[in-house]
């Protein structure tokens, strides 16, 4: 049994309608994980779950051994070692960083209280805005706070729900680099759940993809990129261009290779400039349309383009699912 584990956890809301399918995970001690799923895959309910916040219709979830009871089974739901962060900082407004941070803490010894606080500002490189409230911070800042508030009790694990989806991309790059180095400085086990692929790859290594309740596939992402269990989670990664003539066989643009005179016949349709290659929408003589990348800028919109690929980057997905 992992550290943390998640057993055959089933839920439905709604009669039939299961949110929840039978999912199982472990979670070693220190590990930090990316869970990814679109919108309503049942990552939320998963957290609350684990965070002994929402019921389970089955299944089981452990800490260390010790079983997570239900909310049912509970006069106050959840469990101090499990802590949960949103995407909502959900912060007292009338409070400054330091009283949010103190929150939990408010039956606690009064020396030990001041310490955990003083060190978690310090952590987080919060001690400048200690005595301002939530609103005088930026978006990054007080997502910060919550994470401070949900660290002040000590947690051995600490669940992420999108908590970055509100802040741009700059933020979310600088924030996630530099809670990456604090959890990996705590030893803390941490389980960051987001839709977005960079961010779920800038956190860790470890990728955990869900789809309609359903842990579709777990891993390294280099091993699901080659080879991905579904279009699913292929297309986290890329645009697919289906093969002619190959039943369930596709190609990554990024595999693609250009040129002016031998291969593929095709026209360049649409130009999009990315950062770093320009993104060409081109129609080919069967008229199917595919997505390659211009590395160059060479190809303009009208261009005549020809397409070729190594066979052995070839993708077979036989469950379109
Ligand atoms: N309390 C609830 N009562 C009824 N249905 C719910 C409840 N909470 C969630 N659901 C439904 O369960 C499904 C999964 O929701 P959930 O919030 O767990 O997914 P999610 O992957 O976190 O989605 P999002 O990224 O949009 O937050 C959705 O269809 C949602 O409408």
């Amino acid at each position: 049994m992992s550290y943390l584990q998640i057993n055959g956890v089933h839920k439905t809301y709604q009669e039939d309608l299961p949110v929840l399918k039978n999912f199982s995970l472990g979670i070693e001690k220190g590990q930090i994980i990316s869970l990814i799923g679109e919108s309503g895959s049942g990552k939320s309910t998963l957290l609350r779950i684990i965070a002994g916040l929402e019921n389970r219709t089955q299944g089981e979830v452990f800490l260390d051994g010790i079983r997570i009871q239900n909310p049912k089974e509970k006069l106050v739901p959840g469990i101090d070692e499990i802590q949960l962060v949103y995407q909502e900082y959900h912060l007292y407004p009338n409070s400054t960083v330091e009283e949010n941070i103190s929150r939990p803490l408010l039956q606690y010894d009064k020396i030990y209280k001041e310490k955990r606080v003083a060190d978690l500002l310090k952590l987080l490189g919060l001690e400048p805005f200690k005595d301002k409230l939530p609103r005088q911070l930026s978006g990054g800042q007080q997502q910060k706070v919550a994470i401070g508030r949900a660290l002040s009790l000590e947690p051995q694990v600490l669940l992420l729900d999108e908590p970055f989806s509100s802040l741009d991309t700059i933020q979310r790059r600088e924030i996630i680099e530099e809670l990456k180095t604090m959890f990996e400085t705590l030893g803390i086990t941490v389980l960051f759940v987001t839709h977005d692929l960079d961010d779920a790859l800038q956190m860790t290594e470890n990728l955990v993809i869900i789809q309609k309740g359903k842990l579709i596939q777990k891993g390294h992402p280099e091993h699901i990129f080659s080879k991905p269990k579904n279009l699913y989670a292929a297309k986290l990664f890329s645009h697919l261009n289906p093969v002619q003539g190959k039943n369930k066989v596709f190609i990554r643009p990024s595999d693609i290779q250009l040129y002016k005179s031998t291969g593929i016949l095709g026209k360049v349709i649409q130009r999009q400039y990315l950062v770093h290659y320009n993104l060409l929408t081109v129609r080919l003589s069967n008229g199917s349309i595919w997505k390659a990348e211009d590395k160059k800028r060479i190809f303009e919109v009208a261009d005549k383009i020809f397409l070729k690929w190594e066979e052995e980057k070839e993708i077979t997905i036989s469950n379109p699912y």
